[in-house]
């Protein structure tokens, strides 16, 4: 996949799923990292939104099966073809197969982390001591330390010859099924992990002979609690403006040796930090079809839970509304 495809399809999506209804609007929340090459005016971002809200009470994420059918049924909908008849223009009629694959890649990834059940959500999150606004990865129930978020996942297109503004840039490590020590930028919903020097509780892991990244945590994260992570010492250099820095005047940035004395479980993910690692060839439907499946798998547990409370407090809802039934029969 070229990044040429790969980064306006995705800066679609993102601003057509999560900013506002009116993103030139002032004051409007759109993402720090956009590329260069989004049309804010252009019919496909109101076409995309159009779609997926016709189609997102089908996607299931706990089946990915049915899951995948509802976002190719997105990709149907948005390229109404002339033989397909009279019908409203979703303005993707021109895009290449190419395009429409990373389009569709990308809608399979951001529409996990839209899903009421994903274990992780994007929000809005105020950076350091600065009030800008940026969007950053939220837990929505806690998520206990050791975990992999399966839910945001972080691909490298082939190649990074694609002009882009502030993208996470990341190194191809060893063991990576692309050129290693090649640049490559981030896509998915992990690129809007959020950095911090010291209070993290997130890295970034990578999957053996593939392209695909996403983060464990090193940490507890409280529901509702922002995800982070430490992109490295040399991110911001010395004018740091995460809030650990902000917060304490004069404290540098964590530096690679204080890195190296994580606990022995998370070296490997701290070797890879080091080394920037990361990359998945996207293989589109097939590699999202598998997160979707380890995901349901990891977090098989805490959805049953989920269930079961639901369960209870149904059937305490029932057993309050039957005995102020009984109650009030006793009264008359
Ligand atoms: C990988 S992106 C993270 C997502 C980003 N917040 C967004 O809305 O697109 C990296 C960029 O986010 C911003 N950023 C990340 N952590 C930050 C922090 N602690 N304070 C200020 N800006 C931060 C910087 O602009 C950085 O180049």
């Amino acid at each position: 996949m070229a990044s040429s495809d790969c980064i306006p399809m995705e800066d679609l999506v993102v601003l057509s799923l999560f900013a506002p209804a009116d993103p030139t609007r002032s004051g409007a929340h759109v993402p720090q990292t956009l590329g260069l090459a989004v049309d804010f005016s252009g019919p496909s971002l109101i076409a995309v939104r159009d779609a997926f809200e016709d189609h997102k009470s089908d996607m299931d994420i706990s089946r990915a099966g049915s899951y995948l059918a509802a976002i190719k049924k997105v990709r149907s909908a948005l390229v109404r073809r002339p033989q397909d008849g009279p019908g409203p223009d979703r303005g993707c009629r021109g895009l290449s197969r190419e395009r429409l694959d990373c389009l569709e890649w990308c809608l399979s990834a951001y529409g996990v982390v839209v899903a009421r059940d994903s274990a992780v959500r994007l929000g809005v999150a105020r950076m350091g001591a600065s009030s800008e606004k940026g969007f950053g990865i939220f837990a929505r129930d806690a998520i206990p330390a050791g975990t992999t978020i399966w839910d945001a996942i972080g691909v490298m297109p082939g190649d990074n010859r694609a002009s882009h503004s502030d993208l996470s840039a990341i190194r191809v490590a060893a063991g990576q099924n692309q050129s290693t020590g090649a640049e490559r930028v981030l896509l998915g919903p992990l690129r809007m992990l959020n950095h911090r020097c010291r209070s993290f509780n997130a890295v970034f892991v990578y999957e053996e002979g593939t392209s695909a990244f996403f983060a464990q945590t090193t940490a507890s994260v409280g529901a509702g609690e922002e995800v982070v992570v430490n992109y490295g010492s040399d991110w911001f250099g010395e004018t740091c403006p995460c809030s650990d820095c902000s917060t304490a005047p004069g404290a540098s940035p964590l530096l690679p040796s204080a890195a190296r004395s994580a606990p022995a479980t998370m070296r490997p993910a701290w070797n890879a930090l080091d080394e920037r690692r990361v990359s998945l060839t996207v293989r589109t439907q097939e590699k999202a079809a598998d997160f979707l499946e380890n995901r349901r798998l990891g977090y098989e547990n805490s959805a049953g839970e989920r269930a079961e409370k639901k369960r209870r407090k149904r059937m305490e809802g029932r057993k309050r509304k039957q005995a102020s039934k009984t109650g009030t029969s006793k009264l008359t």
